[in-house]
């Protein structure tokens, strides 16, 4: 039985077969935004990304994924609170069955819809793969969306969603531009976290923005259409594949802004 998020191979079972579930700087977490501590060492992101390097969509059985070239520095992310180039790998999302729940990280407690993350790997290691084992390997930048008018990025991505309803099925994707799911402002909180799905590695540092993106309600319900099944196999939407708050065990979170 591979690990999912239903009660029989959920969050709560991870551990059995990742231990690493219970390690010490584990995703995501509750941001505390009166506990973070303002640091004006940390720098603004730089975000640059070309939308020649974007190829493809898939749906992996977990959240559907959006796929980057990363064999050059055309898409990367420096500065804020790394150091070194980062590439752009892919970016996915988590959202639950309704509109109360669905994110990662919560913000004092509260759940938003969804949650977008734009994973990047540290061009000190040669390739992801070997970036994702190592503890300053990866850094993922989270984007909360919350219900508000239709946003008009997103549905350039729901369009696609007809190609990839089940499980393994993946369609060409050029030419999108992921800084258009960005917010305004920029302002984030950072902390030295994990992957939070399996296997859970202790390799990120999570940079998440404090603004979020807009998505309407129209559009989350397309989220919910896409299927955790595989073609052929019985309907199971695609829905609460997020894994909940984990211990901060000490960890400081730290933010970009007063
Ligand atoms: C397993 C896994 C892989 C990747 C690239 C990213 C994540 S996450 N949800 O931590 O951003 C998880
Ligand atoms: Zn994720």
């Amino acid at each position: 039985m591979s690990w999912g998020y239903e009660k029989n191979n959920g969050p709560d079972k991870w551990a059995d077969n990742f231990p690493i579930a219970n390690g010490p700087r584990q995703s995501p977490i509750d941001i505390v935004s009166g506990a973070s501590s303002y640091d004006k060492g940390l720098k603004p992101l730089s975000l640059k990304y070309d939308p020649s390097t974007c190829l493809e969509i898939l749906n992996n059985g977990h959240s559907f994924q959006v796929t980057f070239a990363d064999d050059t520095d055309s898409s990367t992310l420096k500065d804020g609170p790394i150091s070194g180039t980062y590439r752009l790998k892919q970016f996915h999302f988590h959202w639950g069955a309704s509109d109360d729940k669905g994110s990662e990280h919560t913000v004092n407690g509260t759940k938003y819809p969804a949650e977008l993350h734009l994973v990047h790997w540290n061009t000190k290691y040669a390739s992801f793969g070997e970036a994702a084992s190592k503890p300053d390997g990866l850094a993922v930048v989270g984007v909360f969306l919350k219900i508000g008018g239709p946003n008009a990025s997103l549905q350039k991505i729901i369009d696609a969603f007809k190609d990839i309803k089940a499980k393994g099925q993946q369609t060409t994707f050029g030419g999108f531009d992921p800084s258009t799911l960005l917010p305004g402002c920029l302002d984030y909180w950072t902390y030295d976290g994990s992957l939070t799905t399996p296997p859970l590695l202790e390799s990120v540092t999570w940079i998440v923005c404090k603004e979020p993106i807009s998505v309407s309600a129209d559009q989350m319900a397309k989220f919910r259409s896409l299927l955790f099944s595989g073609d052929g196999e019985p309907e199971c939407c695609m829905v609460d594949n997020y894994r909940p708050p984990q211990p901060l065990k000490g960890r400081s979170v730290r933010a970009s802004f007063h």
